[in-house]
């Protein structure tokens, strides 16, 4: 399989090169140059499957050529045996043809950790054969840092540099982080908002100058290996209900645009989707350019849902190049106007183009904890507000109720006790591996919004703690 960038002029890669690039040498984003199309009787003999095995056929395409197939095998089944719910994805119903597709029984309780805990194996196995340390640098609204981490750590030639933004994760997400000690690891909180990360990591692969040589790796879902691994849970949320005989209806909480691309590729790829929903919090550049194609920068408002606190969607990208036909340059030129005015339409047959795609719909933090109270209620089921909003998505975007409507549930609730807690509803407790997470010591750089700065962190601690 080979890789080529949104904007038309890196050279293509393989999926090796791929892993270990992040940003493409053009700053555009990496995208398969072939997308690989199932049947619907190859998906239907896929059902009964157990997670791992489901992966290897829906993602052996991405990876031929790179990964041997029993070296693939052999790492999908070591990454999902960690997860702590013998479904790996379980199905929860909610309400008639209403389900929760809970995606946090992974270590760190949200869905990065299917692709995480994957990304990190795939780098030591790469890694290892290379002889190669890379650096990482990710930037975090809550949830990624922490999946990195985790899925990282135990990677002898890495070392991880995460981003979030001080004082605006909920303190679990923070602890979760920051009490993961090692000399690889090191945690930076910025003054600053997740867009002020995000935008720092893109710069430092522009500019790679203070890495002295060593290569720059990403683990936010620039990466594409971060997109194919979410593919898989599509597939076998479909599985379960009926698909691919039948269509089934996503609703995805967004920000970032990753998950929600993914579901759009897993569409592509053959798997009968009816509807993929836009589901954003009050950060609703999304849901502003589904419904007025108008893709506006605005000021970041912090939410209740702080994973979702995201005002630049990394991943629109990946959706504008297919909306372009796949034209490196005309994404390139879109981009450049972006990044002088703040301000992106596309061409009203694009744009009808993209309505066709996905629905949206942007909520509250008033709405999101009433449909956390709402769901109580109803099954006594407590939803995190990012898995809420989805809910709420997924009521009031619905197009067809004999279709069954599969919520992402993004997050654990115990995450984000101060969201649960104002729905009136009692937050559940820390599990078992969790349980002293308050207790732990915490190590943590505060570093002010300023690459400079941070690029010489970055410099002075990226050989275990010690100076390039
Ligand atoms: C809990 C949670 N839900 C939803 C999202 C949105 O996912 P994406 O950024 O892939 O759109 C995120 C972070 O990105 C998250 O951490
Ligand atoms: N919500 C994310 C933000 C980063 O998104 P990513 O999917 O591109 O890594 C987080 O929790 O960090």
């Amino acid at each position: 399989m080979r890789y080529i960038s949104t904007r038309g002029k890196a050279p293509a890669l393989n999926f090796e090169d791929v892993l270990l690039a992040g940003l493409a040498s053009d700053g555009g984003l990496y995208v398969p140059e072939n997308l690989p199309r199932f049947s619907v009787e190859e998906i239907a003999s896929w059902g009964g499957l157990p997670y791992h095995e489901l992966a290897f056929r829906v993602m052996r395409p991405f990876v031929a050529g790179s990964i041997s197939d029993a070296d693939f095998k052999q790492i999908l089944e070591a990454t999902y045996a960690g997860f702590a719910h013998s479904a790996v994805a379980p199905l929860k119903q909610l309400d008639a043809n209403e389900w929760v597709l809970e995606l946090f029984h992974g270590p760190t309780l949200a869905f990065k950790d299917f692709a995480l805990q994957l990304l990190g194996r795939l780098l030591d196995h790469v890694l290892q054969k290379r002889g190669e340390r890379v650096v990482i640098m990710g930037a975090t609204s809550g949830d990624t840092g922490s999946a990195a981490i985790e899925g990282c750590k135990a990677c002898d030639n890495v070392d991880i540099f995460i981003m979030h933004p001080h004082n605006r994760v909920s303190a679990v997400q923070r602890r979760q982080m920051t009490t993961i000690l090692g000399d690889n690891i090191h945690n930076i909180a910025i003054e600053g908002n997740f867009d002020d990360c995000q935008e720092m990591v893109k710069a430092s692969f522009a500019d790679q100058g203070f890495l002295k040589g060593t290569r720059l790796v990403a683990v936010n879902s620039i990466n594409w290996a971060r997109i194919m691994a979410q593919i898989v849970y599509y597939f076998h949320a479909a599985l379960q209900l009926g698909g691919p005989a039948r269509s089934i209806a996503f609703s995805v909480p967004t920000g970032n645009f990753g998950d929600i691309f993914a579901g759009y590729l897993a569409r592509n790829m053959g798997l009968p989707i009816s509807q993929l929903i836009v589901a954003t919090n009050r950060n609703d550049i999304l849901h502003r350019f589904m419904s007025g194609n108008r893709y506006d920068k605005d000021t970041l408002h912090p939410s209740l849902s702080p994973s979702m606190d995201i005002m630049v969607s990394s991943n629109f990208e990946r959706l504008l190049f297919d909306l372009h036909g796949r034209n490196g340059l005309a994404v390139a030129d879109l981009l450049d106007g972006f990044k002088a005015s703040g301000k992106l339409s596309v061409e009203e047959d694009r744009w009808t183009e993209a309505r066709k795609l996905f629905d949206s719909l942007a909520v509250d933090d008033e709405a999101t904890c009433a449909t956390i109270a709402e769901v109580y209620k109803a099954t006594g089921e407590v939803l995190d507000p990012h898995t809420a909003i989805g809910v709420r998505a997924a009521r009031d975007c619905r197009r067809h109720l004999a279709t069954p409507m599969v919520i992402l549930g993004t997050a654990h609730p115990v995450k984000f006790p101060e969201a649960v807690e104002k729905a009136g509803v009692t937050a559940p407790q820390l599990p078992v591996h969790l349980a002293d997470l308050h207790e732990r010591e915490e190590r943590c750089t505060v570093l002010a919004n300023d690459l400079k700065v941070v690029q010489q962190f970055v410099s002075a601690h990226g050989n275990r703690g010690k100076p390039l």
